[in-house]
């Protein structure tokens, strides 16, 4: 007798697609193993951009991707942004930008910690301060410590659907603001100006988001405030607009809304930043972690 384990919730829908996906949590993740990101037909790309949008964030193990692979993976499923806001991309590659953790602690401790970016950076969804927050990320694992500094991803469909029906929809009507000052200001101040859609900036000016926003190609709603950037609700007086945010934070990233994943060299992530938070565990003391990443253009949330 064969005794089959159940499918968990994530994988039990799952499109159907020619090569093998193993979910890695109930409610989001999937690794694929065994592609070649440098050689993928537009059939195989389709079929990653369907398994992507359903596991909201998949990862890719033993790849060994150049900056320029990188790159040219990410243009398959979008426009690349010019990197980060702030933070400058590579010299010969701008749309790539790295974080080598070691330097971004020894930066934070020459000017305070204001950016968070030390050993792990707190929950966050990408780039939420501008008015059209990324699509996606694809982060390349460049250099990460044999044990530790993994990556944690939340579901924030799941999150909302958690909700009861009342609060869904008390929700559903409320505006946050978005606000990069707290954690780029000292980059911005130090680099003089930024850039994004083309346009250059000194200053990061606080943005307005639907608190409950609607997928533009799956038509879910999913929570979209994150303790990063968002700084408060328009439509509350601030007693009730902290206590709501911290309820909301804390809601957003239980336990069972997670995937938690280990990191090996050139291992590829790709996430759906509209539906998912993600969060660094900094638990890898001096250890070295270097990442790179490509950001994809994204919408207005609505
Ligand atoms: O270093 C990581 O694993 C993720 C860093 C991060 O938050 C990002 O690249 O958006
Ligand atoms: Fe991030």
């Amino acid at each position: 007798m064969t005794i089959t384990a159940p499918e968990a919730p994530a994988a039990a829908t799952a499109p159907d697609v020619p090569f093998e996906v193993i979910p890695l949590s109930g409610n989001l993740g999937a690794e694929i193993p065994g592609l070649d990101l440098r050689t993928l037909d537009d059939d195989t790309i389709a079929a990653v951009r369907a398994t992507w949008l359903h596991y909201k964030v998949v990862f890719f193990p033993g790849q060994d991707l150049t900056p320029q692979d990188h790159l040219a993976f990410a243009r398959r499923f979008g426009e690349p942004t010019e990197g980060h806001p702030v933070i400058p991309g590579l010299p010969d590659q701008p749309e790539v930008f790295q974080i080598d953790y070691t330097q971004a602690r020894e930066l934070a401790a020459a000017y305070g910690d204001v950016s968070d970016v030390s050993r792990g950076l707190h929950w966050h969804t990408d780039v939420t301060f501008v008015r059209r927050p990324p699509l996606g990320s694809i982060l390349r694992a460049v250099e990460v410590p044999r044990a530790g500094g993994d990556t944690l991803f939340s579901n924030q469909e799941a999150a909302f659907d958690d909700l009861s029906p009342a609060l869904q929809e008390f929700l559903s009507t409320l505006t946050a603001v978005h606000d990069g000052q707290d954690q780029f200001k000292v980059i911005l101040d130090l680099i003089g100006e930024g850039t994004w859609e083309g346009k250059t900036f000194t200053k990061l000016e606080p943005v307005e988001h639907p608190v409950v926003r609607t997928h533009p190609e799956t038509g879910k709603r999913s929570l979209f405030v994150n303790p990063g950037f968002t700084s408060r609700i328009k439509e509350l007086k601030r007693t009730e607009s902290d206590a709501l945010l911290a309820y909301l934070f804390q809601h957003s990233v239980r336990p069972e809304f997670t995937v938690r994943y280990h990191w090996q060299p050139g291992t590829i992530a790709f996430w759906d930043n509209r539906a998912t938070q993600h969060a660094v565990v900094g638990d890898y003391g001096d250890h070295r972690r270097v990442i790179q990443r490509v950001t994809l253009r994204g919408d207005e949330p609505r």
